[in-house]
């Protein structure tokens, strides 16, 4: 992994600004390169956070029809239950934007939540195998292009938390809990070899909940202790932090 870029700005719609411009640029890039853009969405407050992409420049600039789009981590719940992350990204984004039903690959429903991490899986193996995802030839897992990552204060991404075993999953690409910390328990969640073997990850980071967080990944001591799950996030690609000031406020 390169050296991470890290951009502490001071509001958090000035993070809104930059990470819209980022994504653009990134969409026109790999677009031009490869015809799609794979992106992963967090649930959270990422998906406001998101906004800008939906007003000019960006609605129009923007080739939708080319984006692909993932969940990081998902609920297991109906799609339209309000703890699904898939209804939050379609309520706040998805349905906004000009992106064909057929990209969009949220879970299948009525399923446990071991069933629905498997299928889930699968269905990106089978993505690779017809050459609609690129595959990381250090890793062998998908390789996507974006993932947009948001943290909760305990340092948690995904549904990978401090003490739960997944997050040490070394094979699997796709997995499980039934006990989440934070509710609702049951979820899947990608594991960090397919998050780590993304091109590109923007650590999208806002708030004062995730100063403490922010110091342990990024302060001085960063490499001292137990390390949270945020502090495993190292992409064979490139890592590029957003943050507020109230989410660096523990920083010197
Ligand atoms: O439960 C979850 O939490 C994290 C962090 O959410 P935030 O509201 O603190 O931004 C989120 O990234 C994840 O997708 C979600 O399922």
């Amino acid at each position: 992994m390169s050296q991470p870029v890290i951009h502490k700005l001071e509001t958090e719609s000035h993070v809104a600004d930059a990470l819209a411009t980022y994504i653009a640029d990134l969409s026109a890039k790999f677009i031009a390169a490869n015809g799609s853009f794979s992106v992963v969405l967090s649930g959270g407050t990422l998906i406001d956070t998101l906004r800008k992409l939906l007003e000019p420049p960006y609605i129009k600039s923007i080739d939708w029809s080319k984006w692909l789009i993932f969940f990081l981590d998902e609920r297991v719940v109906p799609l339209d239950h309000p703890d699904s992350n898939y209804k939050l990204a379609y309520d706040g984004f998805l349905s906004k934007v000009p992106i064909p039903k057929s990209n969009i690959y949220p879970i299948k429903e009525n399923l446990s939540p071991e069933e629905a991490a498997d299928e889930y899986e699968q269905r990106l193996k089978q993505l690779v195998s017809n050459g609609t995802l690129k595959k990381s030839p250090t890793t062998g897992f998908a390789k996507l292009d974006l993932m947009l990552v948001g943290m909760g204060p305990d340092g948690h991404i995904a549904s990978l938390f401090c003490w739960h075993f997944q997050r040490f999953e070394k094979k699997k690409w796709v997995t499980f809990i039934t006990d989440s910390p934070k509710p609702p328990p049951p979820r899947i969640t990608f594991t960090f070899p397919l998050i780590n073997s993304a091109d590109q990850i923007a650590m999208v980071v806002t708030g004062e909940d995730a100063a403490d967080a922010v110091k342990v990944a990024l302060g001085e001591h960063a490499s001292f202790g137990y390390p949270l799950p945020v502090q495993k996030v190292k992409p064979e690609g490139k890592l590029t932090w957003f943050l507020d000031s109230e989410a660096t406020s523990g920083l010197k």
